[in-house]
């Protein structure tokens, strides 16, 4: 298990990590999210945890070990970066082999672990290909392969696939969850796209202004962020304030029973901050609404349509067209509304 006590980073008289608590690999969870905004530090914190970047104070261990004086290739950590930095001369076989060798892997036993490999990625009959005639998926998976072939005790991955476009991202990012599953090893995934989190992982750390705000499930991290910024990081628009009496939320927009998920588990009676994320509110017309439609757009499924309720504008979501002028009445989603706070 990775522990990180007070850990702290700086370039000069910036401080980039400010004492970062934090444990990976616990209990059931393989793959931990580090989620946050562009310069929040999470390269930072991966780097340090790699042993690439020098800790201004506080410790990083494995199982208990202080690993400050062990060398980055000794720490038996995988690293695969953004762009998987695949050694351009040599084939796909020859890349994966590479961790290999410096283990004393040679031979039959480093062939056959390349092809374990190989089928762990989906890339039977790749070995022989030149790395330059890879797609971006393709060298993405072969870095992984790469990275998992001396079996490491941790995976570090460090936004492996900003480079791709949305849908191979999506299939990626499902795909590496797999495989890490598969291969039983701890991983961190650095991203700063929250559905790619979720997607792919158990855990989800989320980082801000050089620490960690909060580690939790998806589902919880959606339900219960411990900020109104977490929250609006997570996509929430806005904020209102509520009442929880009995597991029901009581707000402006409407009310929600908020018993049917255990993420409500141990939510407290009294007034509350409720984060809404547009499909946290739907509306539908009614000539004795409280809420005035401002704008309405066709989405995929449904209409997205921005609300006045008094002085405040809410994003909501919609089965049916409204035209701007329409009085409409917002009802309260229990599955996607969001009460800030412990
Ligand atoms: N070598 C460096 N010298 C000075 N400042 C640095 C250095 N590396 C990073 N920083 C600064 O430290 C902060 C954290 O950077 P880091 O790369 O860890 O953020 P990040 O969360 O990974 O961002 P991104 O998602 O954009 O990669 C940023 O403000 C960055 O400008």
């Amino acid at each position: 298990m990775l522990t990180v006590e007070g850990a702290t980073v700086r370039y000069g008289r910036f401080e980039a990590l400010a004492g970062v608590q934090w444990s990976v690999g616990t209990g059931e969870s393989t793959v931990t999210a580090l989620l946050g905004p562009s310069g929040c530090g999470k390269s930072t914190l991966l780097r340090a945890v790699a042993g690439l970047e020098p800790l201004a104070a506080g410790s990083i261990c494995w199982d208990g070990v202080d690993l400050a004086t062990t060398a980055p290739h000794r720490r038996d950590f995988g690293v695969v970066f953004q762009d998987g930095q695949l050694f351009p001369g040599r084939t796909v076989a020859q890349n994966i082999a590479y961790g290999l060798a410096r283990r004393h892997v040679r031979g039959r036993a480093a062939a056959d672990r390349v092809a374990e490999m190989l089928r762990l990625v989906q890339l039977d009959g790749f070995g022989d290909r030149p790395v330059s005639a890879l797609s971006g998926g393709q060298a993405q998976r072969v870095a992984l392969a790469r990275a998992l072939a001396p079996r490491p005790r941790l995976l570090l991955l460090d936004e492996p696939l900003a480079a791709l476009d949305s849908q191979l991202r999506e299939s990626l990012a499902e795909a590496i969850g797999d495989i890490v599953r598969r291969a039983g090893t701890p991983t961190v995934l650095v991203t700063h796209d929250h559905r790619e989190a979720a997607l792919v992982a158990d855990t989800v750390s989320v980082m801000r202004d050089g620490d960690i705000v909060q580690t939790d499930t998806a589902s919880r991290l959606w339900r219960r962020p411990v900020d109104e910024e977490t929250a609006r990081f997570l996509g929430a628009r806005a904020s209102v304030p509520g009442t929880v009496r009995d597991g029901v939320l009581t707000t402006a927009l409407g009310d929600a029973r908020l018993t049917g998920s255990a993420d409500f588990g141990e939510l407290r009676d009294g007034p509350c901050t409720v984060a809404l994320r547009p499909e946290a509110v739907s509306v539908r017309p009614d000539p004795e609404g409280d809420a005035v439609v401002e704008h309405a757009a066709a989405l995929v499924a449904g209409w997205r349509v921005r609300i006045r309720m008094g002085d405040e504008v809410f994003e909501c979501v919609g089965d049916r067209p409204v035209r701007p002028g329409a009085r409409v009445r917002p009802t309260l989603e229990p599955g996607a509304v969001a009460v800030i706070g412990r």
